[in-house]
């Protein structure tokens, strides 16, 4: 069965799981004839390390060059840690950080914090500091354009959160990601994917996955790679 909205009931942590174990190329096929081919953030945005791997729903942050610290700034949902307070549990957090590319958006203590509210991991449009200390982090993935020691306080801030943003995209400029649309990242790259359609893309992905093993599988034995193509129709 295909589930077309997003139950309220759906089970994040199962879905997590099980998109874990799939490949963004695989998904990519997947939404590509689904008719969705320009869901593939910026290919520069990558995981600090290669083989880091993160899905889940997308925790939204949006930020711009900013010098005011938070007393001079008239958003009460941003004072005392606001943000990552409202963190929730099984989430990625997906920063904008609005073409800013000179200081670290994230670090290891709001990665502390994130993970303390339940967040597997961040994605950043822009860059994070403290690489070394983020990698000795259990059971947290980190993905970002670039690193830098530069302090984002009085040079950047976080201007909103938990409202559809807009990252850049690959194949087109930027790619639309809406709080709880699930983000799936692996060596490859990172995919958005609309929470409508969460259900129907796991499931065909996991079908894909089955054929990929099965043609894997029959290459590694030996079995000539024409026969193979016939056998399973892609590779
Ligand atoms: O405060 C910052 O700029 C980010 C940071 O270093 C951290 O989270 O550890
Ligand atoms: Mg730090």
């Amino acid at each position: 069965m295909t589930t077309t909205n997003m139950p309220v009931a759906l089970n994040i942590a199962d879905i997590s799981e099980r998109f874990l174990k799939c490949n963004t190329a695989t998904i990519y096929d997947v939404m590509d004839r689904m008719g969705y081919p320009h869901q593939c953030l910026d290919l520069t945005i990558r995981g600090l390390d290669r083989r880091m791997r993160i899905a889940g729903p997308a925790f939204t942050v949006r930020g711009t060059r900013e010098p005011r610290f938070d007393d001079n700034f008239p958003r009460p949902e941003l004072k005392n840690f606001g943000l990552l307070k409202a963190i929730t549990p099984g989430s990625v957090v997906v920063i904008n950080a609005e073409k800013d590319m000179n200081v670290g958006h994230w670090g290891e203590m709001m990665s502390l914090t994130a993970r303390q509210h339940g967040a597997v991991g961040a994605v950043i449009d822009g860059g994070t500091r403290d690489m070394e200390s983020i990698l000795n982090i259990p059971d947290w993935s980190l993905f970002a354009k670039y690193t830098s020691p530069i302090e984002s306080k009085g040079r950047w801030r976080s201007q909103e959160f938990g409202a559809p943003i807009f990252m850049t995209g690959t194949t087109t400029s930027e790619v639309l990601v809406r709080p709880g649309d699930f983000i799936v990242g692996d060596g490859d790259g990172i995919m958005v994917i609309p929470h409508e359609i969460v259900m129907e893309v796991l499931e065909k992905t996991e079908v894909m996955e089955i054929n990929e093993e099965g043609t894997r599988k029959d290459l590694l034995s030996g079995d000539p790679i024409d026969v193979v193509y016939k056998r399973y129709g892609r590779l």
